[in-house]
């Protein structure tokens, strides 16, 4: 059976999440329910609306899953939204706002402040040999990490790319460039 990457595609930037991964010649497919949640050998979680997307996960019944499937080990990649839902703790959450959690590390949503709501920086990211063309939108940070996690990248002085075992996960949106680097990066870790 050749690799597949499920892009959970209950809300966000899912088809540019696709389109990278289908640009790296990976077979890709679309998870909204946990029967093609079982299908895939690693997930890209998109950027879009952290607490909207944690809601339609309880609903569509994939909350639960998910979290099996991560702590059984499942690559999972995170992009700004996707980052907050894979971390196991969020500052400045929605009242209540669940995440998926998994990766060992606590976000502040929407941290970059008003005056820069968006922005792009080039940006070094360990274990690529430029920097790669990072856009921020709405993004977080990460304020503290766990003993396993590492920082790929930093950007006003807090981590913006983390990994951790198989997840990863990035404040900034690769998947609106065509780069393709970082997704190689996940590509790579799900093998
Ligand atoms: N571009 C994004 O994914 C923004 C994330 C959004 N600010 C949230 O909290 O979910």
């Amino acid at each position: 059976m050749p690799t597949t990457i499920g892009v959970l595609a209950l809300q966000g930037d899912v088809r540019e999440h696709v389109r990278t991964l289908e640009d790296l010649g990976v077979a890709t497919t679309r998870v909204r329910r946990p029967e093609e949640l079982e299908q895939v050998d690693g997930l890209v979680l998109p950027g879009g609306e952290s607490t909207t997307m944690a809601r339609l996960l309880r609903t569509f019944g994939l909350l639960e899953p998910l979290r099996a499937r991560i702590a059984g080990g499942m690559p999972a990649f995170g992009t700004c939204a996707g980052m907050i839902l894979l971390a196991d703790r969020v500052r400045d959450g929605a009242a209540g706002q669940e995440t998926v959690g998994g990766l060992d590390v606590t976000v502040r949503r929407n941290a970059f402040g008003r005056q820069v709501d968006s922005f792009e920086t080039a940006l070094a990211v360990d274990g690529l040999a430029d920097p790669v063309h990072a856009v921020f939108i709405r993004a977080p940070w990460v304020e503290e990490v766990g003993p396993g996690v590492d920082v790929l990248a930093v950007a006003a002085d807090h981590p913006v790319a983390v990994r951790q075992d198989a997840l990863l996960a990035t404040s900034f949106h690769p998947e609106v460039d065509t780069d393709g680097r970082v997704h190689r990066m996940f590509v790579e870790m799900v093998g």
